[in-house]
């Protein structure tokens, strides 16, 4: 088992270890006889306490980058690393299940069940004791401002804002060290949008998260503390 510690960063003369780091990572996807080029050779270390955007024309790769770096996808070449060990031998299920949180464009939420269920049901891995998740998964609620009177409705029958905010508080539940969220305010007014923008910036500042944002939100890119830049399948600081 390969445990090589990390000692890149993109930090001017920085030294903190990366906490989730990509090298060299390919992805190409075939259709028929048709190869679709989408990620080239695609390094980048991030590093906890920072919160990071990733933006780009549609179409460039956002997605399927965002799906490498949680686990959800293998690259055609590359690594992923989190914590200085590839996901690939960690289990990218195990890598899913107990190291990050993703917040999806599809929200992917259990219709069937209520906000609160929602939230809690994401608790089953964490240290959060089952008395105590009902209560927990209520000051998760608090904070992305879902009223009392909705938490107990299905959330198939909440409006997409308040949708999008309990799959937010839901990947909060998890308490992972790195958070992905793909498009997190597309369904939401400006100044909810900038409500969760200030949560996830208390997430990486006050309590140590990577943070990992794909937006097409320039209000989104400015809060963040880096901004990336995918195009033609590179990935790119912004200057
Ligand atoms: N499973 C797949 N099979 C084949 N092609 C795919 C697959 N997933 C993504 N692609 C292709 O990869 C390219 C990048 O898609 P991706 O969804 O990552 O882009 P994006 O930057 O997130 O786009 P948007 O901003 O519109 O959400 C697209 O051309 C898409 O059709």
């Amino acid at each position: 088992m390969t445990t090589t510690p990390p000692t890149r960063t993109n930090a001017p003369g920085g030294t903190t270890p990366p906490i989730l780091e990509l090298t060299d990572v390919s992805r190409t996807f075939s259709t028929g006889s048709r190869r679709r080029v989408v990620l080239k050779s695609v390094s980048y270390a991030f590093e906890a306490g920072r919160m990071y955007a990733v933006v780009g024309p549609s179409g460039s790769g956002k997605t399927t980058l965002l799906s490498l770096a949680s686990g959800l996808d293998a690259p055609t070449a590359g690594s992923v690393r989190f914590k200085g060990r590839d996901v690939a031998e960690l289990g990218l299920g195990t890598y899913r299940n107990r190291h990050v949180a993703t917040v999806f464009q599809s929200l992917n939420l259990l219709t069937y069940m209520n906000a609160v269920q929602n939230v809690t049901s994401a608790m089953e891995i964490t240290g959060v004791k089952g008395g105590r998740r009902k209560q927990r998964a209520g000051e998760l609620l608090d904070l992305l401002g879902i009223e009392p009177g909705d938490r107990t409705r299905r959330t198939l029958q909440l409006s997409g804002g308040q949708q999008q905010r309990v799959a937010i508080a839901r990947a909060l539940a998890c308490e992972v060290d790195v958070l992905f969220a793909d498009e997190p305010t597309g369904a939401l007014d400006h100044e909810t949008a900038a409500g969760i923008i200030e949560v996830f910036r208390k997430l990486a500042h006050d309590d140590g998260k990577c943070v990992i944002v794909v937006t097409h939100s320039r209000e989104v890119a400015a809060a963040c503390d880096e901004t990336l830049i995918l195009k033609r399948g590179k990935l790119t600081p912004q200057g």
